[in-house]
């Protein structure tokens, strides 16, 4: 960082003076350890040092299309350097398909995303090892470039109500692809618009007269060479978006469509060739890609909720406004009570996200190993929970975000500062890869089956048995993960009582689901959450921490456990035991002895903190959060850039204004 050398904005330097622990250790915690810091450092250098994957002009000012011609530019020269890379190729590309290193380059989204992200995950779990040689090799190469494409026009989370079908024709041994509808559209695939030439489709397969449900099929959907389209593919990109808009997003229709047989991944299920159907052992294992994502998605949330906490931090220590003492000089805004109320949290959240998303992506591995061999006793908890964490990071994470940005007043509205662009990025995952309250019924659906039947995996064993534990009000930290967890068990049971009372008056099973949806809702919440807080002080027990950052992160851990608390204290009134005068209390304490504590005590740490993610400048793209603090000297020069400051009078001047000056209406 060269600004370093040159300018640090005084009040950031007293900020960073006595820092009471080695930021460094933070990093190196938050990186997986001190060599994987240096890989990072390392890799940094060699990406951003390169003087063609910078912009030549801001991102904002270009054409729609000449947005996506200069993301695929510099997409593809990421791609020519993943061959020399000192970190190695897969290091290298997990950071550029990462929210870091690769939005430094690719500011709106990257067109070979979903290539790596699901196509060749997608082939991985879904492809027999024949096929699997087939396709990997060439993927991996980029000699083809893929995408998965399930949503359609007409449905997106109903998977069993997708139209497009797959017929076997056993004279051929063809299946014939048709998109029997406008609805039957595939429609929102990302890299489908203009990038890929292939696809993994997922369509309803029909063999000897029988729809066996939706299977993902193998196909080229244009020519290798030209790129243009294959006959029978109508395809195309589906327009601009809230966010995310360098990823061409496309539509795509099939007009009798054929392809071999061997192109349905046969991993788990095949078509013989006279169309006898082989049934899977789980029908939910051709939904394996989309749990894939959910698991990386809280690791991306993650990783952006990280730049916006920086930014506003950064740019609240910067900022002087208003008068706290009368006659004093203005308080940086960081001081006010009510800014640390709003940044403190979020912080914490980086961390808290962080480790659970560390421990979902463990169980993630150890459950997939087990399915490769044949054992499936994982799959619910780790469907369960990679809906729980993957719904409750990103929306928390976009609520975050947002409180970010209005942190930082009217310059966090700017496009320079890059709240919008994050905040397009986590607030798309809210609703890609399972729309959040599909999710949310997803886990309630497994908590209410855990609770009534006694029996879950290792995230739902506190909901087997009669729950345990003080029944006093505990302010503890150990005692307010248990009011979480008496919470969460007091939620599932109320969601139980309204299913149940539905019941009693005679509605159908799923008319008294539908009427018990905010309790469910509710309780998968609290599930969630519980697991969260859980991971947090969990993992504080264990590791080797310095005393000092052992402190920090303490403190840290307890301000966000309470955090929570409070803002969903009205939940307490769900669940039974929690009579009014004893939330009252709870409130009361937690409030006055710790919360406001916990911001106070936390204060002075919060750049030194924000400073321990060691987010480069190029990856933070905002001039409110650069390093140096040089904030105003930045947006002028980002306002500078504006192409309607390269000419005292705009050319509209003449042709619009002027006349109406000059008429009398
Ligand atoms: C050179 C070297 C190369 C190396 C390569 C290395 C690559 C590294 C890459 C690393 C990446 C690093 C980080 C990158 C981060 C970047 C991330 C950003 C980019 C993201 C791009 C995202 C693009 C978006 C894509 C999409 O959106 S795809 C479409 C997603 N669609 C959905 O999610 C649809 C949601 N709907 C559903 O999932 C289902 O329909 C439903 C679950 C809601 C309902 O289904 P259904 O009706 O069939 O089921 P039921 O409700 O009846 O339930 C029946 C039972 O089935 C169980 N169930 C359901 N789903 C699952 C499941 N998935 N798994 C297991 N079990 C499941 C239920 O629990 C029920 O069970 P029960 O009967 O016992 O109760
Ligand atoms: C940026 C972005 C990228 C994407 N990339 C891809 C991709 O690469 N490949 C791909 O195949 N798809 C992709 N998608 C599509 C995405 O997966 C779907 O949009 C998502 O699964 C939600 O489906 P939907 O749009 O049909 O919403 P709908 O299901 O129509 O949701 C509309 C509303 O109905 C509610 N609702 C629906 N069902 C229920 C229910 N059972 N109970 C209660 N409420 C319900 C929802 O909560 C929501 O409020 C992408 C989407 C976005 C935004």
């Amino acid at each position: 960082m060269s600004q370093k050398e040159t300018y640090e904005n005084p009040d950031l330097k007293k900020e960073r003076q006595n820092c009471p622990f080695n930021k460094e250790e933070i990093t190196n915690l938050l990186d997986g350890g001190k060599e994987k810091t240096a890989e990072r450092k390392q890799l940094e250098n060699y990406i951003l040092s390169d003087e063609q994957l910078k912009d030549a002009v801001p991102m904002e000012y270009l054409s729609h299309a000449d947005k996506y011609a200069e993301e695929l530019r510099k997409a593809c020269l990421l791609m020519h350097k993943l061959e020399n890379s000192p970190a190695g190729q897969v290091p290298t590309l997990r950071a550029l398909m990462g929210a870091g290193l690769g939005s430094a380059v690719l500011k709106e989204g990257n067109p070979l995303a979903l290539h790596y992200v699901m196509f060749i995950p997608a082939l991985m779990g879904q492809g027999t090892i024949d096929q699997q040689a087939k396709w990997l090799a060439k993927a991996y190469n980029l000699n083809i470039i893929g995408t998965y494409a399930q949503t359609e026009l007409g449905h997106g989370t109903f998977l069993r109500g997708l139209e497009t079908t797959a017929t076997y024709d056993p004279n051929t041994q063809e299946f014939v692809l048709e998109s029997p509808s406008l609805t039957a559209y595939k429609w929102w695939p990302g890299s489908l618009g203009k990038t890929a030439n292939y696809a993994v489709v997922m369509a309803q397969l029909y063999t000897k007269g029988k729809c066996e449900g939706t299977h993902p099929f193998m196909v080229q959907l244009r020519d290798e060479e030209t790129h243009e389209p294959l006959p029978g593919i109508v395809i195309g990109e589906i327009g601009p978006k809230l966010g995310m808009n360098t990823n061409d997003n496309g539509y795509l229709g099939f007009e009798k469509f054929r392809i071999p047989r061997d192109q349905l991944l046969m991993k788990h299920s095949q078509v013989l060739e006279d169309g006898t159907y082989v049934k899977p052992t789980n029908s939910k294992l051709s939904y394996a890609t989309m749990v894939f994502v959910r698991v990386v998605v809280c690791q991306d949330v993650t990783t952006n909720l990280r730049k916006a906490v920086t930014i506003a931090t950064r740019y609240s220590c910067v900022r002087r406004q208003s008068e706290l003492k009368p006659g004093d000089r203005e308080p940086q805004v960081m001081d006010y009570q009510a800014q640390q109320n709003k940044l403190l949290p979020p912080l914490a959240a980086t961390f808290a996200f962080q480790l659970a998303s560390d421990h979902l992506w463990n169980l993630y591995n150890t459950a997939n190993n087990n399915i490769e061999q044949g054992d499936l006793e994982l799959l619910p908890d780790l469907h369960g929970l990679s809906c729980a964490l993957k719904a409750l990071c990103s929306s928390e994470g976009a609520n975050f975000v947002e409180v970010c940005r209005q942190s930082c007043g009217g310059h966090g509205y700017m496009a320079c500062s890059n709240f919008p662009r994050i905040y397009g990025q986590v607030t798309a995952a809210e609703t890609y890869e399972g729309e959040n309250t599909v999710l949310w019924l997803q886990v309630a659906r497994y908590l209410v089956k855990t609770r009534k039947e006694q029996t879950g995996g290792l995230s739902v064993k506190y909901l087997i048995g009669e729950e345990k534990g003080p029944k006093t009000v505990d302010t503890t930290l150990e005692g307010i993960v248990h009011l979480y967890r008496r919470t969460a068990v007091g939620l599932v049971d109320v969601a139980i009582a309204e299913l149940e009372k539905s019941g009693r008056k005679g509605e159908a099973p799923h008319d008294a689901w539908n009427h018990a949806a905010v309790y469910l809702i509710k309780a998968a919440q609290a599930h969630a959450r519980l697991f969260v807080v859980e991971s947090f002080v969990n993992s504080l027990k264990v590791g080797n921490l310095s005393a000092p950052v052992r402190t920090v992160l303490s403190q840290l851990c307890e301000l966000f456990i309470i955090y929570w608390l409070l803002e969903r204290s009205g939940e307490l009134f769900f669940v039974r035991q929690f009579i009014k005068k004893r939330l009252v209390t709870v409130e009361f304490q937690v409030r006055t002895l710790l919360y406001v504590k916990l911001l106070a005590a936390i204060r002075p740490q919060a750049v030194n903190l924000v400073d321990s993610f060691d987010l480069r400048d190029e990856i933070l793209a905002s001039p409110l959060g650069c390093w140096d603090g040089n904030v105003y000297q930045r947006l002028f020069d980002e306002a500078a850039k504006s192409p309607l400051n390269q000419s005292s009078v705009h050319e509209s001047f003449h042709k619009y204004l002027k006349p109406l000056l000059k008429s009398n209406l």
